[in-house]
């Protein structure tokens, strides 16, 4: 096993706040603590009920210590949370449990950081230690007093007082947040404690798989670095928590844990950033900044896996340690510079970044004592800040799928419509006639195809203008749309062109619809013409009679060949001095 001198911490983003915020506490005049009395003390933190002093010459022996508690150079707890700072020296500390019934009481004490490496607790009653417990995140997860998340064990506190010493040895931020429950209530706390853990994972799990599902089927890599940047966090969470550690590398020891700590940490953050990149798209705008962010990810990792190969835990923790720093100040630098380019979803990601970014804050400070009072629900408001970030995040990918949906259609209908005219292309016009085709040979229906032709249509353009040839084609188009059914398929064929299919019209029918249309254009109107410019169109037609069509059965593939039966008939109609219907055959 590896001893506290060679043993670093994984440390989370808020670790980093933390350290910051824990230089600063400040040391507090002596004052006598307040014994805890038991049973009427059912749940609380102890650090207001705790002395302690700092083991700065070498290490001492618990005789050594008890005679320092016995002087008064002793420093009274001030808040919830014993909070002295980063890579301190170890910390011996005291307090008092009174037990005024005359019955044994269960309680369960717990330090409930999980990076503390190594704690020993004794519990003395009438000047001799009648238990020794000795714990930490420095031994195996199964060596530990209990199999739990934290430093933890439980004694039955006979009648009169105990006095409880504890020594707390770490690298990682010495922040000691002692609770102190008696053991229903400590389960009670268990089952809720696991209930919002189960929540608040469950919702990023949740959202990782199904974000890496969408990966999986539409291949666009911001949902899979999404997915991967929340399966990195929640593993990361439970490892540095030591729970994944009960399941799968259970008998590996504590050094083990912590190489897998630094790896998922960089996982996740490399993650993140590259799905922040991707999602907004920074190498459009920021070049610089998108350039910096890669190589962040790039180096970082590359120096930790140097770290690991030469066994430089210390060095591999700092530069994990300075990734998670760069991952939350460069997520917001990635929003706020997304807004100034006017990205879509930029406020939305500002929001959850920011909104993390406070919860991590709050988280710190509660365990730090510093402002924000720790109780549960402060503690686990890292996990809560992750949690709304991952639904924002999660709202802003939706809102993208959504947009590239719209777009996609946008675009098809673009593809399919004449601009000018806002009827049918070609293709839009092919694309629109199969299930018309499909039907009418399934239930074996005549068909007909009208072609129309605007007459002289090149003398209007030139005496009047293009944009009035425009003009006068609008005009028509709106016409023939008139004319026709609602099942009809109309289509611009191209130049001063258009095309009808009539489902379930014979041709002797088609005929009398085409007629129909001629007369509608040629009472057309058009603002942009003189009053006496009558306009007129020449129509071809082309069709079945009795579900027969050039001697077969209606098919789909008759189409092509009545188009070009009514291309026939349409330039009779031109030859024959236009503005009139002429029948194919
Ligand atoms: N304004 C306008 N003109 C177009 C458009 N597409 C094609 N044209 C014009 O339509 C005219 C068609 O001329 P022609 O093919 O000679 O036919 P026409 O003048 O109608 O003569 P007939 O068909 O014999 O009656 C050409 O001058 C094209 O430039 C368009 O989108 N807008």
């Amino acid at each position: 096993m590896t001893t506290s001198k060679d043993k670093l911490h994984s440390v989370h983003s808020w670790q980093i706040l933390l350290v910051m915020l824990l230089l600063c506490a400040s040391i507090l005049p002596f004052a006598n603590a307040e014994t805890v009395v038991i049973p009427s003390f059912s749940q609380g933190s102890l650090g207001k009920h705790t002395q302690y002093f700092r083991e700065r010459d070498g290490i001492i022996s618990l005789e050594q210590a008890r005679l320092r508690f016995a002087s008064d150079e002793l420093t009274q707890g001030n808040s919830n949370s014993i909070s002295l700072g980063i890579n301190v020296d170890p910390v011996w500390m005291t307090f008092e449990i009174r037990n005024t019934s005359d019955l044994g009481q269960l309680y369960r004490l717990s330090a409930e950081t999980p990076w503390l490496d190594y704690i020993d607790t004794w519990l003395i009653r009438d000047g001799e230690v009648v238990k020794y417990v000795a714990g930490g995140d420095g031994y195996a997860f199964e060596k530990r007093p209990m199999a739990y998340r934290y430093y933890a064990f439980e004694y039955v506190y006979p009648p009169g007082v105990t006095q409880v010493i504890m020594r707390v040895e770490t690298l990682g931020p010495m922040a000691i947040p002692l609770q102190f429950s008696s053991v229903e209530n400590a389960i009670n706390r268990d089952i809720n404690s696991g209930y919002q853990y189960g929540a608040l994972y469950g919702i990023m799990i949740a959202l990782a798989l199904y974000n890496l599902v969408l990966y999986f089927f539409i291949r666009r890599k911001e949902y899979g670095l999404y997915g991967l940047y929340l399966l990195g966090f929640v593993t990361n969470s439970l490892s540095y928590t030591g729970q994944l550690h009960t399941i799968i590398t259970y008998d590996f020891g504590p050094y083990f844990q912590d190489w897998l700590d630094i790896f998922l940490m960089i996982t996740y953050s490399v993650a993140g950033l590259h799905f922040a990149r991707a999602l907004l798209q920074t190498k459009e705008y920021a070049p610089k900044l998108d350039k910096f962010v890669l190589r962040t990810t790039l180096y970082i990792p590359l120096g930790m896996l140097i770290g690991f190969v030469f066994s430089q835990l210390f060095f591999s923790m700092v530069l994990a340690f300075f990734l998670n720093t760069c991952f939350v100040l460069l997520f917001i630098a990635m929003g706020v510079r997304a807004l100034y380019a006017k990205k879509p979803f930029a406020m939305t990601f500002i929001l959850s970044s920011v909104t993390a970014a406070i919860c991590i804050t709050v988280s710190t400070l509660a365990v730090a004592g510093i402002l924000v009072p720790y109780n549960d629900y402060t503690f686990k408001a890292i996990e809560v800040g992750m949690a709304v970030e991952a639904i924002l995040l999660a709202s802003i990918l939706a809102g993208q799928f959504r947009k590239a949906q719209i777009d996609k259609l946008v675009a098809e209908k673009f593809a399919r419509t004449d601009p000018l005219t806002q009827l049918n292309n070609r293709r839009g016009f092919h694309t629109q006639i199969k299930p018309v085709l499909a039907s009418i040979e399934r239930e074996q229906l005549d068909m007909s195809v009208v072609l129309i032709d605007i007459d002289l249509f090149k003398r209007i353009n030139d005496q009047y203008g293009h944009h009035v040839g425009d003009k006068v084609l609008q005009a028509v188009a709106n016409s023939i749309k008139q004319a026709c059914r609602g099942s009809d398929v109309i289509a611009r064929w191209g130049g001063e062109e258009f095309i009808v299919l009539l489902p379930n019209t014979s041709q002797e029918q088609a005929q009398f619809h085409a007629e129909r249309i001629r007369v509608a254009i040629e009472r057309t109107k058009c603002s942009e013409l003189p009053r006496t410019h009558q306009i007129s169109a020449s129509l071809g037609v082309a069709g079945s009679s009795y579900h027969i069509f050039a001697g077969q059965s209606v098919s789909q593939d008759c189409v092509e060949v009545m188009i070009n039966l009514a291309d026939d008939a349409l330039y009779q109609a031109k030859t024959s001095g236009k503005n009139q219907v002429q029948l194919a055959g």
